[in-house]
Parts: structure tokens; C-alpha cells; sequence
């Protein structure tokens, strides 16, 4: 892979093409990649065991140095070089579960052992593998579990509404002048509720993810994680999320994964991946789908009116169809340089060449692709790791959320969902507003955005918000009073702070600085806390797996 190539075609495009022609029809983009497509077009990389080998000799050496993080990367890696049927499976899923039960996660070691013993685990070997397995078994008996009772997923811990459960009752939609769309409260709400939990409709992870989070569900869930048997960039949980991405994106991706992720900036790739999402959702009729693509495109829709729990897919595609995009000249030359690379390369796949074989067509997809770009690069909810990926996500509802640099709750995506919650008190009238990139009162000229800011920090009355900030008076002798007590408590820790923001906000100390540091904590605990919760039903839910006939049917 080389991602390096999408950079080179830029510079050539800034040396060849006058600064003048910048952002003009996509057409010229598109003649500038085919008259490049060297720069662009690699081989594909096949599945390979030798490269499976020095992945996996590579994680043993991390491993023998205690680099755990590193170790699993390259395993998972070999994982997904191994080619079909070869022992090379088995040999990753067994180095894995040395690797899980080296950190004492008996149950992600035993789930590991089981997929080597039914991916052709060398005979030779097995003595060892079998110890292992028993030596599990032992330390869970003794107790030495972290933790594998099903528990209960964070949910909506407020009234819902009863139209849209996954929501909850008293938010509403509405139309800002300097935002558009946006959520309002329409009663009050506390620190600690969590207001949405709703089902990820698309979403993707960059191709640093590739060997860490399920190509579809965008979990992190590098315990178990399974290949695509097809190509080298796209691992999956289990097979139910692999079938489904398969059959709904993945089909058209496989056979050219490796120049996809030469091309990709980022997470663009979501931005195909939502045209062909749509494709799949209009049941492949290329010319009903393009025709509606064309002829509704940023027209204002209506999340709230979809079927909720479980919307119609072709009615959810709509409604993130019908978004009205951002114009930001540097993302839209950006964005057409994208798109018309992945449209060349998407037509070197013999499935999408043979659906699009006239030139109309063509040129058709090549304009709805742009209009999807513009699309996702408005509403996705993009999260960055420290590990430098990106992953986007797709939802009706949680994408309606505006950016503010004082946000007052927060989203996480977790195991093919979005959450949110409320960071500080919220009262009635106020916008439901998050962090993007989680900055904290820190204003900014938008430049970090696709858009220019207009939040209570950085937006017209700024003025206002910052007056308040300079002005805070002291804590009240009460609230701090209050605040030691606090401190003392034996409650856990995630629960302390988000009492601490309650007496705070009620003291009237925001937006004062202790106020912020304090609310940035209670978010990152509330981060901590949703990963802890994930790890642990993971947990239970492989064990469930290991124990029953359910493993046959769900994991690869
Ligand atoms: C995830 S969407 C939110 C829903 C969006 N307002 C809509 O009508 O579809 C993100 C987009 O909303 C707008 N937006 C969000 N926060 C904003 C802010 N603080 N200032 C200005 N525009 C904002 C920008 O156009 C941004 O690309």
C-alpha cells in the first residue's frame, strides 16, 4: 500500500494545472487521473503467505520485547496475508492467543485457539496449543477472569421517545440560521444522560485501521478480528458483519483494495462507500439509482420521520442523501481529485466496469460520487485515534449533532453505534452540541473545519461568551464545601466528576476554567468507560461463542 500516492497526484496536478482551472468541473479531474493513472495504479497485493510469515515473525519479536501493542498489529496483519486454507491462519490465531494470555484476557486467548484449531493449526503443534487452552480454562475457574458477565450496553437512560426509542423524549429537530440543521432540547437535561444510542448506518475506518477495527461496525475489536478472504486491507469481527459488508459495500472494493487505499486520504473512502451503500439499497438498478441521486440531491429531509428502531436501509440512504453540503474551496479541489481517482480505479473492478459500461453512465457516477463526497465531508462524525487513524461514521440522527468549541455532550462510536451524553446541565432552548475534534474552549478560526465556526465560542456572540469567561467569580464557599465532600466519596470515578460538573454548573461557574477542566475529565472517564463496557461484553459474547455451537455459525 502507498498511501504516498495520492500526495504525488496532487503536486502533479498543482504543477500542470493553472492555479486559475483549480476547482473546475470535475471532468478535468478526471481526465488529469487517466492521463496518470501510472502514478496511481499498483498491483494488486494478493494474499501471501511468506508475507504472513514475517508479519507473524515480526509480532513474535515485538511480543519477546513486551511490545504488546505492536505484536498484535503485525498478527493481526498475518492474519490477513494468509492465504485461504494454508496453515499460516491457524499459526496467527495460536500467536494470538499467546499474546491475549501473556495479558491475562484468558477468554480472548481461548476464542483465539479456538479459530486456530479450525483454521488448520499445524498437528505438530497442537500439544501446545492444547496446554494453553487448559491452562485458560484453569485461571478463569480460578477466578482470574477480567471480567466476561454479559453486561448491560450504556442505553438511554432517560425517557425515550416513544416515536424514536433510540432517542430520548424532549429533543427535537430545528433549523439554525448559521448551522442549519441542528438538535434542541426541548426539556431539560442532566450531566450523565445519555440522550442517543442509535445503530451506525455506514461507516470507515482509515486504512491505519485496517488490522485494529471490523470494516463494518467500526469496533475496535483486534482480539478477534477475522480476514476478508478476498484482500489484505479489510478485517471484520465476525462473519455476520463480514456477509453484510460484503454484500452491501465490499463487493465492489475487494478486487481492488490495494489501489483504494493508494488513493485515500484519510476516511475519504466513506464517500464511496455511501454511493455503493446507496447502489446496494436501490437492489443494483444503476439507472433508477442514479436518476434519484441526481434529481434529489440537497433537498431537506426528514431523520425524524424514518421508521425508527430499525429504518427502511433505502429510506435511511435517503435521508443522508439529502443533506445540504459545506462549499470549502480547498476541500472541494481536494475532494474532486479523490473522487475522480476512485472512480478510475473503481472501474478497474470488472463487477462495477460491467454495471457502468456506457459513458453516460460513467459520467453520471462520476458527478454522484462528488455529490456523495460533498455529502460525507459535511455530515460524517469522524473520530481520530491516537494512533493517527480516522474513523467516520453514518447515522440519520447522531449526524445532525453541530460542532460547538463548548460542546454541552459528547459522542462515542462504540461497537457499531453512536452514543451520546450529556456532559453539563442542559436546559430547555439550548442546542445539543459536541466537539468534533474534541477541543475545549479553545476558539479557533474554523480553519481546522470544513466550515466556519459559528459556536457560542468562536460564532457572533463570542464577545458575550468570553466577557463571562473572564468575569467568573470564585467558587462559592458552599460549592466547595460541597465539592470535598465529593472528593471523599467512595462512588466510582466517572460518576464523581460528573457530580462535580452538577455543582459546579449550579454554582454558576461556567464557563470558568476549573469548570472546563473538570467537564473535559468527566468526558474522557465517560470515554474510558464505554471502551470498558465494550471489552467486557466482548468478552461475554466470545465466550459464548467458545462454549456453544453458536461459534460454528457466527465466527470464521
Ligand atoms: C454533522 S453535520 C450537522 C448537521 C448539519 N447542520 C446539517 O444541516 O446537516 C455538520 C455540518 O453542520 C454545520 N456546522 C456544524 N457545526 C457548526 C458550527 N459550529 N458552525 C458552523 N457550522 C456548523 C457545518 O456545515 C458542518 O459541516
Amino acid at each position: 500500500m502507498d498511501p504516498a500516492a495520492i500526495d504525488a497526484l496532487l503536486r502533479r496536478f498543482d504543477q500542470e494545472v493553472p492555479l486559475c482551472r483549480r476547482n473546475a468541473d470535475i471532468a478535468l479531474y478526471r481526465d488529469f487521473v487517466a492521463r496518470h493513472d501510472q502514478l496511481i495504479s499498483a498491483p494488486e497485493v494478493a494474499k501471501d503467505d511468506g508475507m504472513a510469515i514475517r508479519c507473524r515473525q515480526a509480532g513474535n519479536r515485538a511480543f519477546s520485547c513486551l511490545q504488546f501493542e505492536p505484536a498484535l498489529g503485525q498478527y493481526n496483519r498475518s492474519i490477513c496475508f494468509a492465504e485461504p486454507g494454508s496453515e499460516q491462519l491457524g499459526l496467527g490465531f495460536g500467536c494470538r492467543s499467546a499474546l491475549y494470555f501473556e495479558l491475562g484476557e484468558y477468554e480472548f486467548a481461548l476464542y483465539n485457539i479456538e479459530l486456530a484449531k479450525r483454521h488448520n493449526y499445524p498437528e505438530k503443534l497442537l500439544p501446545k496449543l492444547l496446554a494453553r487452552e487448559a491452562n485458560c480454562k484453569e485461571r478463569i475457574d480460578e477466578g482470574h477472569s477480567k471480567g466476561a458477565v454479559p453486561v448491560l450496553k450504556l442505553d438511554i437512560n432517560v425517557d425515550a421517545n416513544r416515536c424514536i426509542p433510540i432517542l430520548a423524549n424532549g429533543i427535537d429537530m430545528t433549523q439554525y440560521e448559521d448551522m442549519g440543521r441542528g438538535l434542541v432540547a426541548v426539556h431539560d437535561f442532566n450531566a450523565g444522560d445519555l440522550i442517543l444510542n442509535e445503530k451506525i448506518e455506514l461507516c470507515f475506518g482509515s486504512f491505519e485501521r485496517s488490522y485494529s477495527n471490523c470494516a463494518h461496525c467500526g469496533a475496535e475489536f483486534r482480539s478477534s478480528l477475522i480476514p476478508c478472504p478476498g484482500c489484505v486491507a479489510f478485517m471484520y469481527c465476525g462473519k455476520k458483519c463480514r456477509n453484510e459488508d460484503f454484500r452491501t459495500v465490499h463487493r465492489f472494493e475487494c478486487a481492488v483494495a490495494t489501489k483504494l487505499s493508494n488513493v485515500t486520504y484519510a476516511n475519504m473512502l466513506i464517500t464511496a462507500r455511501l454511493f455503493f451503500h446507496g447502489l446496494t439499497t436501490f437492489k443494483d438498478n444503476i439507472t433508477e439509482y442514479l436518476n434519484y441521486c441526481w434529481s434529489y440531491a440537497a433537498i431537506g429531509s426528514k431523520p425524524f420521520d424514518l421508521d425508527f428502531p430499525n429504518p427502511d436501509p433505502l429510506d435511511a440512504f435517503k435521508v443522508l442523501h439529502h443533506a445540504t453540503p459545506n462549499r470549502n474551496r480547498t476541500m472541494e479541489h481536494l475532494l474532486k481529485l479523490s473522487v475522480a481517482a476512485f472512480q478510475l480505479v473503481f472501474l478497474k473492478n470488472p463487477l462495477v466496469a460491467s454495471m457502468f459500461y456506457t459513458a453516460a453512465h460513467r459520467n453520471a457516477m462520476l458527478r454522484c460520487l462528488l455529490l456523495h463526497g460533498r455529502v460525507c465531508s459535511s455530515l460524517a462524525l469522524n473520530q481520530e485515534d491516537d494512533r493517527g487513524g480516522w474513523l467516520g461514521a453514518l447515522s440519520p440522527i447522531a449526524t445532525l449533532v453541530n460542532h460547538s468549541c463548548d460542546p454541552n455532550a459528547a459522542a462515542f462510536v462504540d461497537s457499531g453505534t453512536i452514543k451520546i451524553a450529556v456532559l453539563r446541565p442542559i436546559q430547555r432552548g439550548d442546542q445539543i452540541s459536541i466537539a468534533y475534534p474534541p477541543v475545549w474552549w479553545n476558539a479557533h478560526d474554523g480553519s481546522e473545519q470544513a466550515f466556519l465556526c459559528k459556536c457560542a465560542v468562536c460564532g457572533p456572540d463570542g464577545a458575550q461568551w468570553h466577557e463571562a469567561h473572564q468575569q467568573m467569580s470564585p467558587i462559592s464557599p458552599e460549592a466547595k464545601r460541597e465539592l470535598s465532600e465529593k472528593i471523599e466519596e467512595q462512588i466510582p470515578l466517572c460518576e464523581k466528576f460528573q457530580h462535580m460538573v452538577q455543582i459546579l454548573a449550579r454554582d454558576g461557574h461556567h464557563p470558568g476554567e476549573m469548570f472546563g477542566e473538570v467537564v473535559k475529565r468527566y468526558h474522557d472517564l465517560l470515554a474510558e468507560e464505554v471502551r470498558q463496557r465494550s471489552e467486557q461484553s466482548d468478552r461475554a459474547r466470545l465466550m459464548l461463542r467458545v462454549k456453544g455451537d453458536v461459534f460454528g455459525q457466527r465466527s470464521g
